[in-house]
């Protein structure tokens, strides 16, 4: 409706045509949506307090498009929701710190962002985190499917291969799957992707994209620098960097986590990082929910793209989640053995997390 009347208000305006008054009043149209706020949109957040559930809370409040902030955790949230409450922002803040009070915190959600669970210390793989975060999102996805079953999901928990196809069981048991509104955040992987890509070329790091496929762990992560672009001066950077260059690229992309969790000496891994990729993620999806159009952003979603079940790949999001799961255009001969190499360890993670949803 809102769309319609600024579109037709628009063309009135543009063709001058119509009565004279037409004009004028295409011009209050347009003035009075203009200064409308977007819709109201609620966004839960569930491992609210943790590394990176706080500086996500933070920039969620500070998204101009949330109206309804819902902070849930099992420890900790009271203090992180009134800290967070006090910006003079938009979005209404409120505290959940009980597994009772879950139901509330997700009712009316639009979109759920899940960092909850334990992270890795040095020496572990995200895969040694299956046994105690495949319970905690099994769990909060049970939750989801009863309190706000249409709302998008964002998971970023790790392992993200296996907990995205737990979460798909879960809902698709309670009768509640949509395929177009699960979504594993691999989003810092394009990050450090478009990050060491940048550095290497000598490009400005915010100029370049880089599109990164497969899943979130090791070499399941394939970024395709063949197809990295740049508003400036892209052809010539591009050549010149070496066939070892794009093999050192693609492994410091692949091993990123690891870098982060061995400097932080068994502190945690990513949470900075993590938070702004979760972030632009979560407001990609805002954006695609409010009708904004040409939004891409890399997911680790189902998929039929390759034989794998789930796969990320550039997803468009629209009104009703995803509006189209992307192909994978022309790879190098570098990049498809990267492709093929992957494939058993995904299959493999993706078939760990169906059996737990299903055994449990
Ligand atoms: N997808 C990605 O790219 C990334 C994923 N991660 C993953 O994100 C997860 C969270 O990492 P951090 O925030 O650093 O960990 P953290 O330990 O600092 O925070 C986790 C929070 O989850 C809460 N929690 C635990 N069980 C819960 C439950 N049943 N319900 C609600 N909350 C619960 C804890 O109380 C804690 O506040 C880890 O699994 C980590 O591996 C981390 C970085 C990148
Ligand atoms: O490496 C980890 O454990 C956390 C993570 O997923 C990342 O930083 O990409």
């Amino acid at each position: 409706m809102r769309a319609s009347l600024i579109r037709s208000a628009g063309n009135a305006l543009r063709k001058g045509s119509g009565s004279p008054s037409s004009a004028p009043s295409a011009r209050i149209i347009l003035r009075y949506y203009a200064s409308q706020p977007p819709p109201e949109r609620k966004v839960a957040i569930l491992g609210a307090a943790g590394g990176i559930g706080q500086p996500l809370s933070l920039l969620m409040k500070l998204n101009p498009l949330v109206s309804r902030l819902a902070l849930y955790d099992i420890a900790g949230t009271p203090g992180v929701a009134a800290d967070v409450s006090h910006i003079n922002t938009r979005a209404e803040v409120s505290g959940y710190a009980s597994e009772e009070q879950l139901g509330q915190a997700l009712e009316g959600s639009d979109v759920v962002i899940i960092p909850a669970g334990v992270p890795r210390k040095p020496g572990m793989t995200r895969d040694d985190l299956f046994n105690i975060n495949a319970g905690i999102v099994k769990s909060l996805c049970t939750a989801i499917s009863k309190y706000c079953p249409d709302a998008i999901v964002n998971m970023i928990s790790n392992p993200v291969n296996s907990t995205v196809p737990i979460a798909a069981e879960v809902f698709k048991k309670a009768g509640t799957y949509n395929e177009k509104k699960l979504f594993g955040v691999t989003t810092l992987d394009v990050l450090r992707a478009k990050t060491f890509y940048a550095a290497k070329a000598g490009l400005p790091a915010a100029d370049v994209n880089v599109p990164v496929i497969g899943g979130h762990a090791g070499i399941t992560i394939l970024p395709l620098f063949s197809q990295a672009i740049s508003s400036s001066d892209f052809q010539s950077r591009q050549e010149s960097l070496s066939h070892e260059d794009v093999r050192a690229l693609t492994k410091r992309t692949q091993d990123g986590g690891t870098e982060v969790v061995e400097a932080k000496a068994g502190k945690g891994s990513a949470t900075l990082s993590m938070t702004y990729g979760g972030s632009i993620f979560a407001d990609a999806c805002l954006k695609g929910l409010n009708g904004a159009p040409d939004i891409v952003e890399c997911s680790f979603v189902q998929s039929s793209i390759t034989e794998l079940p789930f796969f990320a790949s550039k997803v468009k999001l629209g009104r009703n989640g995803i509006d189209e799961v992307q192909g994978l255009g022309t790879l190098s001969d570098f990049e498809k053995e990267g492709l093929e190499n992957l494939k058993a360890e995904l299959k493999s993670s993706i078939e760990k997390g169906i059996k737990f949803a299903n055994e449990s």
